[in-house]
């Protein structure tokens, strides 16, 4: 399977023209950027803002209210406060201080896609200070269309909202899955679990290594990544996850010992009747016993920080059920503010600067690079329908 750019060449990278509304919409030399948006999901800061930051989340998808009920116990239980926008406050100082250190001048506008500070904030902000060629970061490693093209929807949404769709291009950096920054605190995080149970005379062979995403719609799966290459199974979205914890593991076969590793699923929510991705990670859990583990690493592959999907669904469930299937359980970090991933990012945004060919940018899968433009059609919705997207081709 090759990922090669399905409609130029493999080593042609595009950018996007800084004149949005004249001339090429795409050249082949770098652009000089003027701002980085850091976009984030965002996430409720206190009980008052539980319910309309679920109805954002969920607006136009149809998610009954049972559900949204019950997703907000799990924010209630702390506080009605997500951890998700500390993160990335942290998360931006630490870009800046980086940004900094390399002498790269350019500023960092934080905003998210359901909660303030909204992007259009963030994009204003930006366009009153004269930064109007903006680089994209999601907090979003994978492909798919809820950690790729609903982000691109948003970014084009906020340009029509803001008016400012003939002055402000929006391009993003590259889907970042299986670039070293991301991956380097999964390695360092299974490695350490895997020893350390080892060290208390844990046989490797009792021992399993649980890679947990996100689950999602089995048809947004298969329609993840460009039309037109074929992935397999669940799409470039599970492919790209299989990838990394298969690198993942023989890092830690080469370090400690050979474990057997499985890709499961968590948060899966729409109607019971529609196919999501599987298997459960508690139902897998509850398997483990009979599959002769006594002590399980469960490793949150799919996020980029300890938000709500990893404290409750991880921390609190999948704990729930490891302790009812009597074995152990360690979850391993996230990548958060690891100095490895700050400047991964960093690397990823000097990448496009620079225009660094594609065969020179770093990715430990055969999987990657991945694109920096995505191509029509890619990671599409059908339920949703078609909206306008930034940082595509051009069809
Ligand atoms: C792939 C993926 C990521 C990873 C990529 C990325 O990080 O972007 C992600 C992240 C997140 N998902 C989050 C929260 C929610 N996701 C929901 C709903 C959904 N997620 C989906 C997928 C994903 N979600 C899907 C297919 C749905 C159902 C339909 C829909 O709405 O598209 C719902 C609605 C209720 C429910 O159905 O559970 C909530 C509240 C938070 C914030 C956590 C916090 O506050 O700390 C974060 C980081
Ligand atoms: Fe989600």
């Amino acid at each position: 399977m090759s990922t090669t750019d399905t409609d130029s060449s493999p080593e042609t990278v595009l950018y996007a023209s800084p004149a949005a509304s004249s001339g090429p919409k795409w050249v082949e030399t770098p652009v000089a950027y003027d701002g980085i948006l850091l976009a984030g999901f965002g996430g409720p800061e206190g009980q008052d803002d539980v319910i309309p930051f679920l109805r954002n989340v969920t607006r136009g998808r149809g998610i009954p209210d049972e559900r949204l009920e019950e997703v907000a116990h799990h924010y209630r239980h702390f506080g009605g406060v997500s951890p998700i926008n500390q993160h990335n406050r942290e998360l931006k100082a630490a870009l800046e201080a980086e940004i900094a250190a390399r002498g790269l001048g350019l500023p960092v506008y934080w905003g998210n896609r359901n909660w303030e500070p909204y992007l259009e904030e963030a994009v204003t902000e930006a366009a009153e200070a004269g930064d109007t060629t903006l680089l994209a970061i999601a907090t979003s490693a994978y492909s798919s269309f809820s950690s790729c093209r609903q982000y691109r929807e948003d970014y084009a949404r906020v340009l029509e909202a803001t008016g400012l769709g003939e002055t402000v291009t929006i391009d993003k950096v590259r889907q970042f899955f299986d670039h070293p920054g991301f991956v380097t605190t999964f390695v360092r995080g299974v490695t350490d679990a895997v020893s350390a149970y080892v060290a208390e005379g844990i046989a490797p062979e009792k021992i399993r290594v649980l890679f947990s995403t996100h689950s999602i719609p089995s048809a947004d799966a298969e329609r993840s990544g460009p039309r037109d290459v074929d992935f397999g199974e669940g799409g470039a979205y599970a492919a790209q996850h299989k990838a990394v914890a298969a690198f993942v593991m023989a890092e830690v076969a080469a370090a400690v010992a050979d474990v057997e590793w499985e890709l499961v699923y968590q948060s899966r929510s729409g109607p019971p009747t529609q196919p999501w991705l599987e298997p459960d990670v508690n139902d897998v859990i509850a398997e483990l016993p009979g599959r002769g583990a006594e002590a399980v690493v469960i490793v949150p592959l799919g996020f980029v920080s300890d938000h709500m999907e990893v404290l409750w669904d991880l921390d609190t469930e999948a704990m729930e059920a490891a302790e009812e299937a009597g074995i152990k359980a360690v979850r391993t970090p996230t990548p958060g503010i690891d100095p490895a991933y700050v400047s991964g990012l960093i690397d990823l945004v000097e990448e496009r600067l620079k225009g660094t060919p594609k065969a020179e940018r770093p990715h430990l899968t055969d999987l990657g690079p991945w694109y920096d433009v995505c191509r029509p059609g890619c990671c599409e919705n059908i339920r949703a329908g078609f909206k306008p997207v930034a940082a595509g081709l051009r069809p």
